[in-house]
Formats: C-alpha cells, sequence, structure tokens
C-alpha cells in the first residue's frame, strides 16, 4: 500500500536518512523517537511539503514522490489545526467530502465528540474541539493515507483515549492507512499496527508495538517506549553478578553497559538479588516501588513498604546496551 525507499533530506547535519518502510492497507504505523528524530520531516516529505534529495515515495503502486500535495490522496493533521477562520465546523467537512452530504458530515462530527457544535466557527471553539475538527475534516476527504503529528496533543487524557481508538475504528473500517507521530508510548500500544522508532534522520527499529516494547535494539527504541531504568553494569562472560547473584544478560558478552529494564521485568524472588525499597507509590492499577539495588535506583511493579527489604529476580534475560 505505502512504500517509502530510500528517502533522504538533509538539512546540514540534520534531517532524514535513507528511510524505508512498507505499511499495508488499513495499518497504522506509529513513528516514534526522541524531539529533533526526523518524525516530522517524513511525514513532510510524505505530504510533499518537503521535496526529497533522494527516495521514492510509492501510494497504491503510484509514485508521489514529484506529485503536488494536493494531488497526493492524502490528508494531514497537523499540530496547528490549519482550520479556515471563516467557515463553521460542518462546512470544513463539507468542503473536502468528494460527494457532500450533510447527514454524512454530521455523523462524522458526532463521532469525534462534536455533535451540537457544527454551526460554530474555530475562534468560537476550544483547541481540543479544533484539533477534533481538523480530524473529522481528514476522516471526511477519505484520503489513502492519513497522516498524523501528535494529533491528540490538546485534548484532556479521557478525551484522547475515547478518541484515538474512535479513530482508530474509522480507519480499520474504511481501510485507511495512517503514519502516526507521537510521543506518548501508551498511544502507540493502543493504536499501532507497527512502529518505526527514528533517531538521528533513521528508523533503528520498525515491528509490532509488543514487540518492539519487548525487544528494543537499541538505547533509542529502548527509551522510545518509557517504563525504562538504565543502570551501568560490568557484563563478564554474559552475566551481570553482585553478591552471589548472577543474572544471564543478552546484547553485550563482556565489558561496560547500561543494563535495560522496564518496571515490570524484575519480580520477586527468594533466590534474587537484595535491594531495599526507598519508595512506593500508586501506578495505573499496580503499585510501584523505587528500589535501591547493587548497581542503583530502579523503578519496579512491586507490592512493598518504603525500608523494606526485597528479594528481586529478572523474568528472563535483561539487555544490555554498549555504553
Ligand atoms: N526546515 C528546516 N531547516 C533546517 N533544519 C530543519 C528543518 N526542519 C527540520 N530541521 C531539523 O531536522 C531535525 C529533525 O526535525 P523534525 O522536526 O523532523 O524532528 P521530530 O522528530 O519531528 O521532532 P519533535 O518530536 O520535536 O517534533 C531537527 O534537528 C530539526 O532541527
Amino acid at each position: 500500500m505505502l512504500r517509502i525507499e530510500g528517502l533522504t533530506k538533509s538539512f546540514g547535519k540534520a534531517g532524514v536518512y535513507q528511510v524505508s518502510l512498507e505499511l499495508e492497507r488499513g495499518q497504522i504505523m506509529a513513528l516514534l523517537g526522541a524531539s529533533g528524530s526526523g518524525k516530522t520531516t517524513l511525514l513532510n516529505l510524505v505530504a510533499g511539503l518537503l521535496t526529497p534529495d533522494s527516495g521514492r515515495i510509492l501510494l497504491e503502486g503510484e509514485d508521489l514522490t514529484s506529485l503536488a500535495p494536493e494531488r497526493r490522496g492524502l490528508a494531514y493533521v497537523f499540530q496547528d489545526h490549519a482550520l479556515w477562520p471563516h467557515l463553521t465546523a460542518l462546512e470544513h467537512l463539507l468542503l473536502v467530502m468528494k460527494e457532500p452530504r450533510k447527514e454524512e458530515a454530521l455523523a462524522l462530527l458526532e463521532r469525534v465528540g462534536l455533535s451540537g457544535l457544527e454551526g460554530r466557527r474555530p475562534h468560537q471553539l476550544s483547541g481540543g474541539q479544533k484539533q477534533r475538527v481538523a480530524l473529522a475534516r481528514a476522516l471526511a476527504a477519505k484520503p489513502r493515507l492519513l497522516l498524523l503529528d501528535e494529533p491528540y496533543s490538546a485534548l484532556d487524557p479521557v478525551l484522547r483515549e475515547e478518541l484515538r481508538l474512535e479513530v482508530a475504528a474509522l480507519l480499520q473500517a474504511e481501510g485507511v492507512s495512517a503514519l502516526h507521530v507521537t510521543h506518548d508510548p501508551d498511544e502507540a500500544l493502543a493504536v499501532a499496527d507497527r512502529v518505526a522508532v527514528m533517531e538521528g534522520g533513521r528508523i533503528v527499529q520498525e515491528g509490532p508495538p509488543a514487540e518492539v516494547y519487548a525487544r528494543p535494539s537499541s538505547l533509542a527504541a529502548a527509551r522510545a517506549f518509557g517504563r525504562l531504568n538504565l543502570l551501568p553494569v560490568e557484563v563478564c562472560g554474559g552475566q551481570v553478578r553482585w553478591d552471589g547473584v548472577a543474572w544471564p544478560v543478552e546484547g553485550l558478552r563482556e565489558g561496560q553497559g547500561f543494563l535495560a529494564f522496564r518496571y515490570e521485568e524484575l519480580v520477586p524472588s527468594p533466590a534474587g538479588l537484595l535491594a531495599r525499597v526507598q519508595a512506593s507509590y500508586g501506578g495505573r492499577g499496580e503499585r510501584l516501588c523505587r528500589v535501591r539495588l547493587a548497581w542503583g535506583e530502579a523503578v519496579v511493579k512491586l507490592e512493598a513498604r518504603p525500608g523494606q527489604e526485597v528479594r528481586l529476580a529478572p523474568l528472563g534475560p535483561l539487555r544490555v546496551f554498549p555504553r
């Protein structure tokens, strides 16, 4: 459906380099990565707002690379909503519909939680409501591909969660693919079929979200999902050792590195490593504790009280990234 081949755009030392990816019809790909890693630049290249130095963009076999933005069959939801000041919410939708039908436009506005506000102009809407008009407009255009750049950033957490599921369902029903830039790992895990992690203008890992979360191939990919502890360790013979306890690790056989693990990857075990609980606090349906381990402090999913001593062991081999 969408095929990007070796896309490059350099701004001196920054930019996007040799990015290739494929996305099937109806799939959502989340683009994750630190600020400045090239996510928005990649979206702008696909949209045609930037011209690549090299590479190709193919949609359903058609080469879009030198087509004008308005001829690509895409819709784009920017962080600033790019609404017309003189048009009502409803008129925004009717303007882009191939066959403008009021009932259909009203139904779409209702699905994004805007029923009753169809007659309002942008200055009469809140930031979050404007963002939803922009989303509804993008969907009303029935694009072949939807480009989303942090589309839910102005929404409160409840609305954000509702809307991202609603939009994912709408995209799936219509068979529309989406490239979705987000900083929110929960969002990527909730709606994306695939994630691509960017670092320094390149895609450093790509795959199903649960797989990238569980098996990040680099520090950047591990960081992109949050819930991460990084402790400096010395690896000997594929193990980290302390006080008679040895944990097998992956990624490094010998030398200094960062032991990387999620909050839920250490569990209580009688033969585990001794840890002292420093603080305990609530998470989403879970208790988290900050504990002191041999190599430093870490957050783990654990029911314990401050001051308590616990023994912890990993569920499986943990990853070590070179230092
Ligand atoms: N028009 C431009 N001219 C010069 N440099 C640019 C231009 N656009 C982007 N850059 C640089 O390219 C790099 C990638 O920027 P981009 O906006 O794509 O990052 P991003 O991953 O979307 O970041 P954020 O998450 O902060 O939005 C950055 O270093 C940025 O400063």
